[in-house]
């Protein structure tokens, strides 16, 4: 168990390929729970210190830029060398973020099996796992593009064959299926006691 006082009540730790619309999903469910609820970025303290190492723009690594895409294979490979040493360095950082009036967390881009055992570890009352499940003529349209040397790498593909989750969660954009999915996730919060699973 974390040693934390302020333990959130319930944590989504999502996970998905790219432009499966982990980003788009997590915030629609972030607006429910309104500001008890935080957004935590499992690559938001890796590219800070990346950025810090390397004298590099700490905000245009956080966007969908060009410059982003420049780095994004280096910084992967300096990630990995980090997590061998410290598999949960980052899982840490990043829950550093949150503050005591944060009872949800969302953990918006898990992507390895230690990004999840970390949070099952720490947190096992309170963590729910999300799969977001989005097909690839989807994703294709939404802007994905296969990538050899990073789609093909553990970062992308870690959890491709984890089969654990509480949820996965359809986003092939059908919006009346996402709005029933999204109800489900936050009806697994209610009550007093432990998650709905
Ligand atoms: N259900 C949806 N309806 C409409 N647009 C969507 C939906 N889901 C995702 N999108 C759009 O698809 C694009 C990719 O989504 P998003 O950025 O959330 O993916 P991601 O999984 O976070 O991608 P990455 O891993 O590359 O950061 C965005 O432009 C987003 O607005």
């Amino acid at each position: 168990m974390a040693s934390r006082t302020d333990s959130p009540r319930v944590i989504f730790v999502f996970s998905g390929k790219r432009k499966s619309g982990k980003d788009y999903v997590t915030s629609l469910l972030q607006e429910r729970f309104g500001s008890s609820c935080i957004i935590l970025r499992l690559s938001g303290p890796l590219k800070q210190q990346y950025a810090k190492e390397n004298n590099l723009d700490f905000k245009k690594l956080l966007d969908a830029s060009e410059y982003k895409e420049r780095y994004r294979d280096d910084m992967i490979k300096w990630g990995e060398r980090i997590r061998q040493k410290d598999s949960s360095y980052f899982c840490r950082l990043a829950t550093d973020e949150a503050k005591p009036h944060h009872t949800i967390w969302i953990v918006s881009d898990a992507r390895r099996p230690s990004d999840i055992e970390y949070f099952k570890k720490s947190y096992p009352d309170q963590t729910i796992t999300v799969r977001v499940d989005t097909d690839l003529e989807v994703r294709v349209v939404r802007g994905f593009v296969f990538t050899p040397g990073i789609d093909d790498a553990p970062s992308e593909c870690g959890l491709d064959s984890y089969s654990k989750w509480n949820v996965v969660l359809r986003n092939n954009g059908n919006q009346a299926d996402l709005e029933n999915q999204l109800q489900l996730l936050t009806y697994m919060t209610k009550g007093d006691g432990e998650v709905k699973r």
